[in-house]
């Protein structure tokens, strides 16, 4: 987007200059962001997130992403004649299915996000929790059976922090494995809210595509702008958090119980909101504390 002719110079200096104490503050610091479902379906806005995440990266911030892509696996289970099931946002994964995950996530959609990132001038390597052991895990017992859907026992960072320090932006699909071998899937948002606790994160971003939490979930005016994890099991009781809403929300509870300083859901339908998030002072979706 062109910024206007009329906008005088003392505004646009006025900007950038605004930003350096948020510059300083994240300066060597890691961000988790978490970017996935419909907030990547739109193509403008994914060019959006890459110019973002490589600028970020420029200043000296530690930019880890995690993806999801749900919206991509449901396509391809559409084209293979395979049902699409969630129970309690989490989609029921068989084995025909864990192939298509592992296939949509780790190759189509982790290397389409890694060319994405060289085509701005950015360093990335595509990775999944396969790769290095980075995620190791084991199935979820639930009381549904969900499958081969993942809970994640161990995080090795190693592979994280060796791409961080060659200065790459580490590019991470969300497939586990087990000390068996079994592939695994995990919810992008769950796991992304382990490895920004495990790498002590300055900041967790979850982007998504509604304004944040919200007491309607169909009234933006309803946003809650700040929700203390000790309010989550009486929203969770009233009905409130709903749908994919509730892995998002377990996962910015245990993000803040594990020491992450700063956990937000933010509205990635709104064009550069991380740079919004992280370097204005700008509030935007919901912060968890
Ligand atoms: N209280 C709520 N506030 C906002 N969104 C909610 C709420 N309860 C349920 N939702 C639903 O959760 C969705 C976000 O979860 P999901 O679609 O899984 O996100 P993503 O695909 O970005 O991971 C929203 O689009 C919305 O329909
Ligand atoms: C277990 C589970 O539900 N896994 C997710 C993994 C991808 C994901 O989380 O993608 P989004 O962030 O785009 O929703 C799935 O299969 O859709």
């Amino acid at each position: 987007m062109e910024i206007p002719e009329n906008i005088p110079n003392s505004v646009r200096s006025k900007i950038l200059i605004d930003a350096l104490p948020h510059i300083q503050r994240y300066n060597g610091k890691i961000v988790v962001v978490k970017y996935g479902g419909n907030a990547m379906t739109n193509e403008a806005l994914k060019q959006a997130v890459m110019s973002d995440i490589v600028l970020l990266s420029l200043v000296g911030i530690k930019v880890v992403l995690v993806h999801g892509g749900g919206p991509e696996i449901n396509d391809m289970l559409r084209r293979l004649n395979i049902e699409s099931k969630f129970i309690g946002g989490l989609r029921y994964t068989d084995k025909e299915t864990v192939d298509v995950v592992k296939m949509v996530l780790a190759g189509k959609v982790n290397k389409e996000l890694v060319a994405l990132l060289a085509e701005h001038q950015g360093s990335a390597v595509g990775l999944c929790g396969i790769d290095g052991q980075m995620l190791m895990a084991e199935k979820v017992e639930s009381e549904q059976d969900l499958g081969y859907v993942g809970d994640i026992v161990s995080v090795n960072t190693k592979p994280i922090l060796d791409a961080l320090n060659g200065g790459y932006v580490p590019v991470i699909a969300t497939v586990a494995s087990s000390k068996s071998g079994q592939t695994y899937n995990v919810n992008a948002d769950t796991a992304a809210a382990r490895i920004a606790a495990e790498l002590k994160a300055e900041n967790l971003i979850l982007m998504t595509d509604i304004a944040g939490l919200m007491r309607d979930k169909d009234d933006p005016s309803t946003l809650m702008p700040f929700v203390n994890v000790s309010e989550v099991p009486f929203l969770k009781r009233q009905g409130i958090i709903s749908g994919g809403m509730i892995p998002k929300i377990d996962c910015c509870v245990e993000a803040v119980r594990r020491g992450v300083h700063k956990t937000v859901i933010i509205d990635g339908r709104i064009p550069h909101s991380i740079l919004i998030e992280l370097l204005s002072n700008e509030g935007i979706g919901t912060q968890f504390k």
